[in-house]
């Protein structure tokens, strides 16, 4: 791409001279502004990568462009400062201000493009610094929330549309499918990622603490309130409140949350005026609340303004694909947690967790890992190390394999996920983690074991542990 340079300066000759010069000596496209103020503004409306200011102007000086560059875009701009020869003061002056480089007219003409190329360099590793800066931050948002699958693409999609407005969101799924996780990863995309968090186990509070644990109260509005409380809603202002499992708490508190949602306030217990707060709320699920609205226990009304914008997560049993990936995940993930050297899974433990059902979810898997890592002898952990019989459970019918039920291009996915996890497995355990002889043992060049290994998530590292 062609890079962008502003020279400012109040000599006309000097900008003519230098246009025509540098253009074709850089390669790159040169605009010039006649004053400070002028070049101000071309900033403002231009992403240059690199300006070339006079100090000495009348009107605004080139310091003064600097203070300004440096106040609205910090170092994102880089700027190179031009003063008369003699005047090193100004010079160092700049240097002080945050101005990459300085250069003394009348100039050498051959140093001057040699100190602009430096500079445009500069520039250059800066925007790529803040490029990758950028997608670490967003990468890391997803980080924990792991899956390759087409259903959990869906639902990073999904996250990244939904994150960035004040809507409410509604993540429904069974216990265990990531719903928390799901639910911190839109707070972190969000424009209030740098404000609070609150998460609310619902079930867990009793409900007549959950009232006033939520919109706090005033001194004296009961028994033991021997001073004012505030809620977890006022704790949340300006940030996330995380609702979970909202489909167990009581018809009263469901009216009450029903207000904060139509007229953003809460009105803590005794405190005669509502207060009025700015929380996007989150909230979840692990029942099916239609059901819930049918039997009387859930109010419709509150049901709609919460399910503006729906997010499901599917349970791990119809994202098989993901299993190895999951697994090997939680393994390294716990294995430095629980300060043990890392352990590999067998690949008949790899065919017998594709092939569960996997009521608890991911959940489940982690509790097995957790159980996998501390109670195996050896480096492999084994199905019998997590009590899961040799034979893999037979899927959804007696006879039927797990894929059956399945559209051929997710089944034969899933499928290819589990024989390379076995297969390559099988080859790494063999050759100790050694790549090279694994990929020999494949038939393979050692480059495309290496992309189907990172295609299916497969690492060498726990296989190298062997004795
Ligand atoms: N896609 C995933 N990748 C990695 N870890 C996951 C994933 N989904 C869930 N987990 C892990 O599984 C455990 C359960 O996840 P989480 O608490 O988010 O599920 P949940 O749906 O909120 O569960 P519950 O309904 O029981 O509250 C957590 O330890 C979480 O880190």
């Amino acid at each position: 791409m062609t890079q962008h340079l502003l020279i400012i300066d109040d000599e006309p000759d000097m900008l003519t001279l230098l246009k025509r010069s540098l253009e074709p000596e850089l390669g790159c496209q040169v605009d010039t502004a006649s004053s400070g103020e002028a070049g101000l503004e071309m900033i403002r409306a231009t992403d240059y990568d690199l300006v070339l200011a006079d100090i000495k102007m009348p009107g605004i000086s080139g310091i003064e462009v600097l203070e300004q560059i440096k106040a609205d875009r910090g170092e994102e701009v880089t700027v190179v400062m031009m003063t008369a020869y003699g005047r090193i003061e100004m010079a160092v002056e700049a240097m002080k201000h945050g101005a990459y480089d300085f250069i003394t007219k009348p100039f050498d003409h051959d140093a001057l493009v040699m100190r602009l190329e430096k500079a445009f360099e500069r520039s250059r590793l800066l925007k790529e610094n803040l490029r990758l800066h950028h997608e670490c931050r967003s990468t890391d948002m997803f980080q924990k929330l792991v899956g390759k699958s087409p259903e959990m693409q869906r639902v990073y999609d999904t996250i990244r549309m939904i994150a960035k407005n004040d809507l409410t969101v509604l993540i429904t799924g069974e216990s265990g499918t990531g719903k928390d996780l799901t639910a911190r990863a839109v707070h972190a995309l969000s424009n209030r990622n740098t404000r609070p968090f609150i998460a609310v186990n619902c079930p867990t509070v009793p409900e007549h603490i959950l009232e006033s644990e939520l919109f706090g109260y005033k001194k004296g509005a009961f028994t033991h309130a021997t001073r004012d409380r505030k809620g977890l809603f006022q704790e949340a202002h300006t940030g996330t409140i995380f609702l979970d499992e909202i489909g167990d708490i009581a018809p009263t508190i469901q009216t009450k949350l029903l207000r904060v949602l139509q007229e953003k306030e809460i009105k803590p217990l005794g405190e005669a005026r509502p207060i009025q707060v700015d929380v996007r709320i989150i909230a979840s699920t692990n029942q099916p609340l239609s059901e819930k609205i049918k039997s009387g226990d859930f109010r419709e009304d509150f049901f709609y303004r919460l399910n503006v914008l729906p997010i499901h997560l599917p349970p791990l049993r119809e994202r098989t694909g993901d299993i190895p990936l999951i697994a090997n995940h939680l393994l390294e993930k716990h294995c430095a947690k629980l300060d043990k050297p890392l352990k590999r899974l067998s690949p008949e433990l790899m065919d017998a967790f594709v092939g569960r059902r996997w009521e608890g979810n991911v959940r489940e898997m982690e509790n097995l890992i957790m159980q996998g890592i501390l109670f195996s002898p050896a480096d492999e952990i084994t199905p019998k190390d997590v009590g899961i019989p040799r034979e893999p459970s037979p899927g959804p019918g007696p006879d039927m394999p797990p894929f059956l039920d399945l559209p051929y291009k997710e089944a034969k996915e899933n499928n290819l996920s589990t024989f390379n996890a076995t297969y390559i497995g099988h080859m790494l355990t063999l050759s100790k983690g050694n790549v090279t002889q694994a990929a020999k043992a494949c038939g393979l060049e050692r480059q495309a074991l290496q992309q189907i290994m990172r295609r299916y998530g497969i690492s060498a590292e726990p296989y190298r542990q062997s004795p």
